[in-house]
């Protein structure tokens, strides 16, 4: 679906630079800084990753990226430390796959991917795997994940308790302090089930966030939300990425949020197709991006 990473989307509008395989001006250094704030060092490259799945049953194989390259020798330069990433393009594109090695949830068939000094490859054992994840990495995805029986602060709870650094106090507080942070301190003995789905967003985030990760994955997570929790899960991740200076890479078919980031990858075909910066440094409140938006929705650049 061309329509999902072509022009179209708010940030196209407001976009500084863009950059195709084909298309690239000359004038573009390979290595272009990132604009929008004051960033860290570089921490996580891939250097010629790609995915092949097996189909039970058949001799060849599905190719879902194709020695992609996120680093100094690239034209898409390494996620550095405090940047907000989305990726974005069409349906089969690659884009849950690279979010899956990124996460340490699956290994590459060959090529390196480094995350924080520490390197992936085809040979890396789960165990390996396992614990960085655990260590460095905050998952959040569309459909919450939430587990069932237990309440919001008992979720929150667990990733500190199986990672064991915390003494059991430590734990309970820092698991009230993130449903305070993410707005739920009147929810914290909440079933899942007795939660909004914007609620139980929060509650993924403040669990994402329990173990201090290094680096936030999330897969769609407004996916599931309509407009005003959308808006309302945004401006708490753009919180946690400018505040806590917590790299954020998210998955998302929505253009309208793409105003959040700082740059934007568009993969399709399983390879890097263009990038996107964002220089417009402002978030937006609730009724300016609903105004930005029907501007947009007429046609009309809204700047
Ligand atoms: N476990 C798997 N086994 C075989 N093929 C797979 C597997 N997972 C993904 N694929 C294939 O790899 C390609 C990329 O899939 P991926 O899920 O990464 O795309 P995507 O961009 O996230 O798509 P969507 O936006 O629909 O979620 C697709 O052709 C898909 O069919």
């Amino acid at each position: 679906m061309l329509s999902d990473y072509e022009p179209v989307s708010v940030m196209e509008m407001i976009v500084s630079h863009t950059s195709g395989a084909e298309s690239r001006p000359p004038t573009v250094p390979s290595w272009v800084p990132p604009l929008s704030k004051s960033l860290g060092e570089p921490v996580v490259r891939c250097t010629r990753v790609k995915k092949e799945y097996k189909i039970a049953g058949r001799e060849d194989t599905v190719v879902a990226l194709k020695e992609i390259n996120l680093n100094e020798g690239s034209e898409f330069y390494p996620i550095h430390r405090g940047e907000f990433v989305m990726i974005r393009g069409p349906s089969g594109g690659g884009k849950t796959t690279l979010l899956n090695q990124l996460g340490t949830i699956d290994k590459p068939t060959t090529g390196t991917i480094e995350l924080f000094g520490n390197i992936i490859d085809s040979q890396s054992r789960d165990t390996y795997l396992s614990r960085l994840r655990l260590e460095k990495i905050g998952f959040v995805f569309q459909t919450f994940n939430l587990l069932a029986t237990l309440s919001a602060f008992e979720n929150v709870e667990l990733p500190m308790t199986i990672l064991g650094r915390r003494t059991p106090k430590e734990c309970r507080q820092r698991a009230l302090k993130l449903l305070e942070m993410v707005g739920l301190q009147d929810r914290v003995m909440h079933l899942p089930s007795e939660l909004s789905g914007g609620e139980q967003q929060r509650v993924t985030i403040a669990r994402a966030l329990a173990n201090e990760p290094e680096l936030l994955l999330l897969d769609e997570p407004t996916g599931d939300l309509d407009t005003r929790n959308t808006v309302d899960i945004m401006d708490l991740i753009l919180k946690i990425n400018r505040e806590q200076h917590t790299t954020c890479v998210m998955v998302t078919h929505n253009p309208d949020v793409e105003c959040y980031a700082d740059r934007i990858l568009y993969v399709s075909d399983g390879q890097f197709q263009k990038q996107a910066i964002n220089v417009m440094q402002n978030p937006l409140d609730y009724n300016s991006y609903i105004s930005f938006l029907n501007i947009r929705d007429q046609g009309a650049n809204p700047l």
